[in-house]
């Protein structure tokens, strides 16, 4: 690829847009169908990778068995539909068996490295597989393997890229590749400097396509999903939320940080950094349109005061509590170097005299989605205070812009919740959210009624 290029895309499709093999071809056409995509970022096909994350955690030999013959079922079901290749064939089953050896060991001897290298194979084999896709379409397609540029610590599980790194490599391996090929390559995955496959967190796919965008100086970064754009909240719990044609970065930024899956929250940092224009559509209705992301310059309307509600589920709450925070310095220090040391960030904050109260972000590659609140950080947090935890909630988030010069905020928005607890709130700290924690049981319905507020 050289410089020369006036427009370069990334495109990147999800597990649902390469569930099998219409879904696949659905996604190849919108490929074929744009020249200025030049690099095809995959995730696995849908279901893959939660298959191989529960492998991951050691089973016992009839459930792996049972697994794997699911994980071989849905790659069969595209393979079969390609025409005969008894190298791509080869290529799978080949996947297929080293997926067997390693959740054998996995099931001796769990480990996050060895997490990370199996769940690697359900973009590796849905990559293999669409370059095939592409094929039919009479398209040039060559398969990359991303851990040659995607460079990142060895935090296994939620590895860190290392945006340098991947510029000088994307530079070397990429950028020198024939132009008239469509790189097809994985989302997801990468790798340590001694070579070890990590992983970027999961829904880790989207992060790729903006890291390789901005490695490779794209125009724009496609994210194709199941949905036709980002709307003012996750169609799935509310069927009248509306479609957003076009939104600020830092707006999208705070939906994904907040809950709205469209987007890994992490996706905007290189598109901000960068300034590459994101849009998000449907492959299976590439003529729906769909939303772009930009920075506020380029938004032709104007922006609205509330934009989205989101939903970010599973969270968990530590209250911290210790009469020696009482009139005493470093104690907040203290507490958030311990969870910076057990790689945990935290998220919202609210403080009393005696006490702390944070929730924290403890995803990771696991199906437990809480690997990262371990014994030890707990043990050593328990040397300075005593550590209180609660689950089962959720986190609400109103998404909107200059919330805190809005004069009729606690009408507007408490009214509507009258009939619910809340746990904690948050605002003031950002312009753009407004934030409750509240009983997972209720979070869906205060989703409903604080967009019918809203938006309806
Ligand atoms: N505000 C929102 N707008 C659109 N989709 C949303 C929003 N909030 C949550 N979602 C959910 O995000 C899903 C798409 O994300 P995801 O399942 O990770 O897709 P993919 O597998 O393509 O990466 C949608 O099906 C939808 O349920
Ligand atoms: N396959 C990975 C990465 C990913 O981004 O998937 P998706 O694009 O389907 O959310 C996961 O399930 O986490």
């Amino acid at each position: 690829m050289s410089n020369q290029i006036q427009q370069c895309i990334i495109a990147k499709f999800g597990g649902t847009s390469v569930a099998d093999y219409q879904a696949m071809y659905n996604s190849a056409k919108i490929v074929a169908n744009n020249p200025n995509v030049k690099v095809v970022v995959l995730s696995a096909s849908a279901g893959i990778t939660n298959l191989l994350v529960a492998l991951a955690e050691g089973r016992d030999s009839e459930i792996r068995k049972q697994h794997i013959a699911k994980i071989q079922a849905i790659q069969y079901n595209i393979l079969e539909q390609l025409p005969e290749n008894p190298i791509l064939r080869e290529v799978i089953d080949q996947a297929i068996s080293n997926i067997s050896s390693l959740s054998e060991a996995a099931s001796l001897a769990t480990s996050p490295a060895l997490t990370d290298e199996l769940v690697s194979y359900g973009e590796l084999m849905s990559s293999r597989l669409f370059v095939e896709v592409l094929k039919q379409l009479d398209k040039h397609a060559i398969w990359f393997d991303v851990r040659k540029v995607m460079r990142t610590d060895n935090k296994f599980g939620k590895a860190t890229p290392k945006i340098e790194e991947i510029k000088q490599l994307c530079c070397a391996h990429i950028k020198s590749l024939n132009i008239e090929n469509i790189i097809v390559t994985q989302g997801f995955i990468g790798s340590e400097s001694s070579g070890k496959t990590t992983t970027l967190g999961r829904g880790g796919s989207d992060y790729t396509a903006a890291l390789l965008g901005e490695a490779l100086n794209a125009t724009q970064i496609d994210i194709w999903t199941d949905v036709a754009g980002i709307y003012t909240t996750d169609p799935r719990i509310v069927q009248n939320a509306k479609k957003i044609d076009e939104i600020t970065f830092a707006e999208a930024t705070e939906m994904a940080t907040f809950g709205a899956k469209v987007l890994h929250p992490a996706t905007l940092v290189p598109a901000v950094r960068s300034n590459i224009p994101v849009f998000v559509g449907s492959s299976k209705a590439p003529d729906k349109g769909g939303t772009i992301v930009y920075n506020t310059n380029s938004i032709r309307s104007e922006l609205p005061l509330f934009r989205a509600v989101a939903l970010r589920r599973r969270q968990t709450l530590l209250t911290l509590n210790s009469l020696n925070m009482l009139h005493a310095q470093g104690f907040l220090a203290n507490v958030f170097a311990i969870l910076a040391k057990h790689n945990i960030s935290v998220d919202l904050v609210t403080t009393s005299e005696v006490s702390v109260a944070l929730t924290i972000d403890t995803t990771g590659t696991s199906t437990d989605g809480n690997s990262l609140l371990t014994k030890p950080l707990l043990d050593e947090l328990s040397t300075l205070c005593c550590v209180d935890i609660q689950e089962d909630l959720d986190l609400v988030a109103i998404i909107g812009n200059n919330l805190t010069t809005f004069k009729g905020m606690a009408k507007k928005v408490f009214a509507s919740l009258e009939e619910y607890t809340i746990r904690l709130s948050c605002f003031g700290a950002s312009t753009h959210n407004i934030c409750f924690l509240v009983k997972s049981s209720d979070s869906e319905s205060i989703v409903k009624v604080l967009h019918q507020s809203l938006f309806e």
